[in-house]
């Protein structure tokens, strides 16, 4: 420490009394004080800090020596400064970037194209005071009077003669010279004129164009600049360093604010600010401890303190740590930027179900793909939210894979799903009880199929060509092997659940998406009101991909999500129906975040199931799917009338099954009760009802039907027939 010389003269033992101050520590101190006192007032324009070295004070070493890392390790972990530019490294974002300059520059163009005939007239002002003002200047230059006439003064008053005629003789050699050069600079200028006043018109105006707005800038007051600025407003706001700490020190979030008063370098930048896509991208080091996703959570107040709208800032937490957050700032709210064309809707657009296919897009409008192979979907939102055109955008996309079988129900009767009719083996759309008991035989086949599609799968694997005693690319495709994947889709299955047959219907479903996953069974599942009474929590629990749309509240939120989605800051509540429609979070396809389906409108999809009809007709694989469980499910009903015991009026369900098991074995082996049950649900006028016999004197009753509701039934299908 250095004592100055004045602290000589102090008393020995004043020195020893005095408080012993470590600098180092008052500054921080004073730092942290003015830091938490409130955040520092900052312009926004001035000079980004992440230029400035903002690294964190010095620690202690690093616990592992670097040579004790792997050297391997070490290579993952190098990170490399990328030799272009984010922004040019891809189509997209090169387009991006061009846009934005355009739009600029077209901003700008228009904005002195209004002001010009103001301009015209401000130029026309100054440009003769330019004129003479040029004039003036350049006979003052020729006299080289300039700073000499000041030195001869001051070497007269000093009565400097030698000096003074030193100064004239130097003045006197520059001057000579440059009355040559001025003379030489008019000739040339009254040639000019001449060669203009000769030559064509458009030559003068050429002339006029570059020297007037010349000599009027020469010839205006230094303050006043001949074109109004362009003020940009709060069009965009550039990203920088100062902001986003001024913004995360905004969030009242305790954790922060300390951390930033006690060092404040806490919050950091492990990579510039830069443009990424239509915006710019800020990966911040939050201070120790703090978790990204708290701020992803607290997107409202974020969005307040940068003054923009929220649709505009998207945090989200960044890969690395925990504690690392990418806040993405769009040029625009995400409410106005266009979104690309769905790639499907291109003309010869194909999906390959085992492959992606593009889906959802970011707010940056990234795409992101979804597959649907080994995959199950559950797409949630209130009303309005977007959910069914979400769901149907997947459908459309299993049909244009011509080996997809597709079922489905659309339990609002709103006829979303419509225009898939033709592409579909099995369609029902209503909230009647008919479609809802139809629904439920669905879901009791479906169960069905995959019990017999592991028996395929089991007989494919010992043959070798089921490796993981999965469906494979070449199984699907396989005619005749059954495992083509089958897309079961079910919207607003809410209706189902609550129903009479939601019990039932619900614990086949688990058991589906448990066991479907594998054998080519794509199940995707839309509701609104997704509470446990609504979808059991063992479904939700199930399904690997999800995808949720403005809901109310956090327990909706995750149910959808999943458990504890909404404190990791996954929020879909921030979204609201119809402004935000299409918006929503989604989770299992890559970092979950937020993104938006594609607006694809009935029309657009009704061309797209042409050309799926198209591809399906040259696979034959349209005439095949809708008759399969058609036939089925009738034939059924004459086979029951041939194996009918004769003068019975009513029979049990396993007298029913043995009979019919005898007639048809490969179709009926097996059966039991409970099975021909389901199967009949789709025939409303025979109820299965318990049926009481006597048998060895005694009487027991089991569960059978009545001959005279088969007939029914059978009149009924008649008569749907001839009226189709
Ligand atoms: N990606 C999108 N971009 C813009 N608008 C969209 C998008 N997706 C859906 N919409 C619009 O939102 C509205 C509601 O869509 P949809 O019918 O899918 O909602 P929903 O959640 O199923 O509601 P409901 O339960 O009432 O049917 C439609 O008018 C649709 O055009």
């Amino acid at each position: 420490m250095s004592i100055h010389p004045l602290n000589d003269a102090y008393d020995v033992d004043q020195v020893a009394e005095a408080e012993v101050v470590d600098l180092t520590e008052a500054r921080t101190r004073r730092i942290g004080a003015a830091a938490e006192t409130a955040p520092a007032e900052v312009d926004d324009d001035q000079d980004d800090a992440e230029t400035v070295d903002d690294s964190p004070a010095a620690e202690g070493g690093p616990v592992d020596m670097a040579e004790d890392i792997p050297h391997e390790v070490q290579l993952r972990q190098r990170e490399r400064r990328p030799i272009l530019a984010d922004w040019a490294r891809s189509w997209r974002g090169l387009k991006a970037a061009v846009k934005h300059q355009s739009k600029d520059a077209g901003y700008v163009l228009a904005y002195h194209a209004v002001r010009s005939p103001k301009y015209a007239a401000k130029t026309a002002v100054w440009a003769p005071v330019g004129l003479f003002r040029g004039l003036g200047q350049a006979l003052h230059w020729a006299t080289a009077e300039e700073g000499n006439w000041h030195l001869r003064q001051a070497a007269a008053q000093r009565g400097e003669a030698d000096v003074w005629l030193k100064l004239d003789a130097r003045r006197q050699r520059q001057t000579a010279w440059r009355w040559w050069v001025l003379a030489f600079a008019t000739a040339l200028i009254i040639t000019g004129l001449v060669v203009l006043a000769l030559g064509p018109a458009w030559w003068r105006w050429l002339a006029l164009a570059a020297v007037v707005p010349f000599l009027a800038t020469r010839g205006r007051p230094a303050d006043k600049p001949l074109t109004d600025r362009v003020s940009e407003g709060t069009r965009y706001r550039k990203l920088t360093a100062e902001l986003v700490r001024r913004a995360l020190t905004s969030l009242q979030m305790a954790a922060i604010n300390s951390a930033v008063a006690k060092d404040a370098k806490a919050i950091s930048f492990p990579v510039d600010i830069h443009r990424d896509g239509p915006g710019h991208i800020a990966i911040v080091d939050l201070p120790y401890g703090v978790e990204a996703s708290e701020v992803v959570a607290r997107r409202g107040r974020l969005a307040s303190a940068l003054r923009l709208p929220m649709d505009q800032v998207w945090p989200e937490v960044a890969p690395g740590h925990t504690g690392r957050l990418a806040l993405w700032v769009g040029y625009e709210p995400a409410s106005q930027m266009q979104q690309p064309p769905w790639a499907l809707l291109a003309e010869n657009a194909r999906v390959d179900l085992f492959k992606s296919f593009p889906w959802l897009t970011t707010p940056k409008l990234d795409g992101i793909d979804a597959e649907l192979m080994f995959r199950n979907y559950l797409i949630g939102g209130q009303p309005g939210s977007g959910k069914s055109v979400a769901l149907r955008n997947l459908v459309l996309a299993a049909a244009l894979d011509p080996r997809a079988e597709i079922r489905g129900y659309e339990l609002k009767g709103t006829g979303d799903f419509n225009v898939l009719e033709p592409v579909m083996a099995e369609y029902g759309s209503g909230f009647d009880d008919d479609t809802l008991a139809r629904a439920a035989a669905f879901i009791d086949w479906l169960y069905d199929e995959c019990q017999q599609r592991a028996k395929k799968i089991g007989h494919y694997a010992r043959l070798g060509k089921a490796p993981d005693n999965k469906v494979t690319p070449e199984l699907a495709s396989l005619k005749g092997s059954g495992l083509h994947p089958l897309v079961a889709f079910i919207d607003e299955i809410q209706e189902l659940i609550t129903s009479k047959y939601g019990k039932a219907a619900g614990e086949k479903l688990e058991k589906i998406i448990k066991l479907g996953r594998a054998l080519g069974v794509i199940l995707l599942l839309g509701t609104q009101i997704p509470d446990k009474d609504s979808l059991p929590t063992g479904i939700t629990r199930n399904v690997n991909t999800r995808f949720c749309l403005s809901v109310l509240d956090q327990v909706a939120n995750d149910m959808i999500l999943g458990t504890s989605a909404y404190k990791l800051g996954l929020r879909a509540t921030i979204f609201e129906p119809g402004k935000d429609a299409g918006w929503g979070i989604a989770r299992g396809l890559g970092a979950p975040g937020a993104r938006k389906t594609y607006n694809v409108n009935s029309i657009s999809a009704g061309r797209i199931v042409a050309r799926a009809v198209a591809l399906r007709t040259a696979a034959g694989n349209i005439p095949t799917f809708p008759a399969e469980r058609e036939v089925t499910a009738s034939t059924l009903l004459d086979d029951l009338a041939r194996v009918w015991p004769e003068g019975d009026k009513s029979a049990w369900n396993e007298t029913l099954c043995a009979a019919l098991a005898e007639l048809r074995p490969d179709a009926y082996e097996g059966w039991e009760a409970a099975q021909l049950t389901a199967a009949l649900k789709p025939h409303t006028a025979i109820k299965v009802a318990d049926v009481g016999r006597r048998v060895d004197g005694k009487s027991v009753t089991r569960r059978g039907i009545r001959h005279a509701d088969l007939l029914t039934a059978i009149a009924e299908r008649d008569r749907k027939r001839s009226v189709d």
